[in-house]
């Protein structure tokens, strides 16, 4: 298996855009993507052949439409020229980059122009990379949206197909698998030209299954338009991206997009909160749901989960009796969630349970290991890191990780990010304080807001859910966030147990526009090693 790498220095981090597309694409001519946006394409450019396309001049190729969309600091228009010197065909763009194009010299390409074109790149990109489920066909397409548990579920169900015998691709928060080398992600969700591209370079290589992690950013932004995903599964929502949607109902019903006809055959419906059971009662799609309390009536529910190894022996129960005996490697009660939820997908793609039952008990998917998830470091003293980052999460994290072991004490180390959802901090502040013995507040990434007044948001929450007694024995600010797992090893016992969460598999730091190369695993291996305890092994699922 392939072991983690580290990069060696802080310039090496590569944020370029990214590009993906079959090998060999049939050409689009323009008329065809006119007729599709409802735009008259005059001749002769209606014979400009479109052989890609792509939302950055620098990924353009030959061939390609540009679009050139309104950004957040730039109009993509004021990069036609890059664009057009790459070799773009065509260009669309709205109305503002038309004026912008038009204060310029002549545009040396056709331009297209409609109010949205965020709107057209998902359907554009389906039809110009045929990615489409009739071109694709037999690739099935799983979506996995949710605030938390999208990457393991995404994981689990790669693992699970596989060991059906299934050439299986992944996009997510870690890294693309599309039947080569494993390459690191960018986004969650990457923009729709890209996922389009993979899907179908997936198919051209034989791939027959791809499971995706679709962020609520990538639905907000329109990068899932165009996909028709076979099984859509829902994880849960808590509070998080608050930032991007002002109320938990408008996180919701960005969520819930996912779940309409035209963009999901089929859903399932984790109804363990009233989200899960909101949705389930209000999708159009058909809709199969499933419980791990047993609380809410569900078509699938589990029970008999006791303990094994790090993990989990549980049963699925559903509809007229059938069970599954499923088994999870990884800790935590929200990983037999997130193992169930990809069993009920993969049976509602069409598996026999006989089949699924036999690749369960002779493979042993779920003994899989996500990077950075619960990841096991060391098991004396027991060193976790984790990639909770928001407030759910890290409760449940810890609790996860809590020993029987008398005398045992728990000790977290995290931070909060900076500009992203600012009313989340004092809450993980209040429940580290809670649930762990000893608390040292670090950075997370700060990216361009001050860490000091982040970690003070942290420890506002931190300090109201605590006494005055055990403010100076439990709670500590330690920065930077290296000397913070330092500091956690160098108070560990044997007996003690150490979460590093927020970072996950993150190999990169960002502070004001400067990554650093930092390692939550490497730091914790490193200063394990140096106390002379015992480091444990990588494993990872392979390309
Ligand atoms: C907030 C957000 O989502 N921004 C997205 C947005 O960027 P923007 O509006 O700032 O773009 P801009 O920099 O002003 O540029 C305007 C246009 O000019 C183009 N351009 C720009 C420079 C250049 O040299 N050439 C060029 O063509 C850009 O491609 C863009 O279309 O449009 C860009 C391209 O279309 C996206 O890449 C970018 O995602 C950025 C990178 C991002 O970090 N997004 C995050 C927040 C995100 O989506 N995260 C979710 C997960 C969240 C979570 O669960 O935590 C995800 O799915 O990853
Ligand atoms: N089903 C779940 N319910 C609650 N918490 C979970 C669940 N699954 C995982 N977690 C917690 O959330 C963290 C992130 O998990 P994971 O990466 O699978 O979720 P995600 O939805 O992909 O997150 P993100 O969108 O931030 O990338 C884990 O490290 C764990 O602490």
């Amino acid at each position: 298996m392939p072991e983690f790498t580290t990069p060696a220095s802080d310039a090496e981090r590569d944020e370029s855009p990214r590009r993906f597309r079959p090998a060999s694409v049939a050409a689009v001519p323009l008329a065809a993507v006119g007729q599709a946006l409802g735009v008259a394409v005059p001749a002769p450019a209606d014979n400009v052949e479109i052989t890609g396309i792509s939302l950055n001049s620098r990924t353009v190729e030959p061939g390609d439409l540009y679009v050139a969309l309104p950004g957040a600091s730039r109009h993509g228009a004021d990069f036609v020229t890059d664009a057009i010197g790459a070799g773009a065909a065509a260009v669309l763009t709205d109305d503002a980059g038309a004026h912008l194009l038009a204060l310029s010299a002549d545009t040396p390409v056709p331009v297209l122009v409609v109010d949205k074109p965020r709107n057209e790149v998902g359907p554009l990109s389906a039809m110009i990379y045929r990615s489409q489920p009739a071109d694709r066909r037999p690739l099935q397409l799983f979506g996995v949206t949710g605030t938390n548990g999208k990457t393991t579920t995404t994981y689990f169900i790669t693992s699970l197909l596989r060991a059906l015998g299934r050439r299986t691709g992944l996009i997510g928060t870690i890294e693309i698998l599309a039947g080569g080398e494993p390459i690191p992600s960018l986004l969650t969700t990457p923009e729709s030209p890209e996922v389009h591209g993979l899907l179908a370079l997936m198919h051209e290589r034989g791939l027959d299954a791809a499971a995706m992690e679709v962020s609520s950013h990538a639905i907000s932004y329109k990068r899932v338009d165009g996909l028709l995903f076979d099984v859509a599964g829902f994880t849960n929502l808590t509070q998080d991206h608050l930032d991007l949607h002002s109320t938990m109902e408008e996180y919701f019903a960005t969520k819930a997009e996912l779940f309409t006809p035209g963009r999901a055959r089929t859903a399932v419906v984790m109804v363990d909160d009233e989200w899960g059971q909101r949705l389930a009662g209000s999708t159009e799609v058909p809709v199969t749901t499933l419980s791990t309390s047993g609380r809410n009536p569900a078509d699938w529910t589990v029970s008999a989960a006791s303990p094994r190894g790090l993990g989990t022996d549980f049963t699925l129960t559903g509809h007229g009796g059938a069970t599954l005996n499923i088994h999870t490697g990884l800790p935590g009660t929200f990983n037999v969630a997130n193992a169930a939820l990809a069993v009920v997908m993969v049976l509602e793609s069409g598996v026999d349970r006989a089949e699924l039952q036999a690749a369960l008990d002779s493979a042993d998917p779920f003994m899989v290991a996500v990077p950075g998830r619960m990841e096991l470091i060391a098991d004396r003293p027991a060193a976790v890191v984790d990639f909770a980052h928001n407030t759910d999460a890290l409760a449940r994290a810890l609790e996860a990780v809590r020993s029987p072991e008398p005398g045992s004490r728990l000790i977290v180390v995290f931070g909060a990010t900076g500009q992203r959802d600012q009313g989340k901090r004092p809450h993980m502040g209040a429940i580290a304080a809670r649930l762990a013995d000893t608390v040292i507040i670090t950075d997370d990434d700060p990216h361009d807001e001050d860490a000091a007044a982040i970690r003070a948001d942290v420890l506002a929450g931190a300090r109201e859910a605590l006494d005055k007694e055990s403010l100076d024995t439990g709670l500590l600010e330690v920065f930077p966030r290296d000397e913070a797992i330092r500091h956690a090893v160098a108070l560990a016992r044997p007996q003690d147990t150490i979460l590093v969460a927020g970072r996950g598999h993150e190999v990169w730091q960002e502070v004001k526009g400067v990554n650093l190369a930092l390692d939550d695993r490497v730091e914790l291996r490193t200063a394990l090693t140096a106390r002379g305890f015992n480091v444990l092994r990588d494993d990872r699922i392979e390309s």
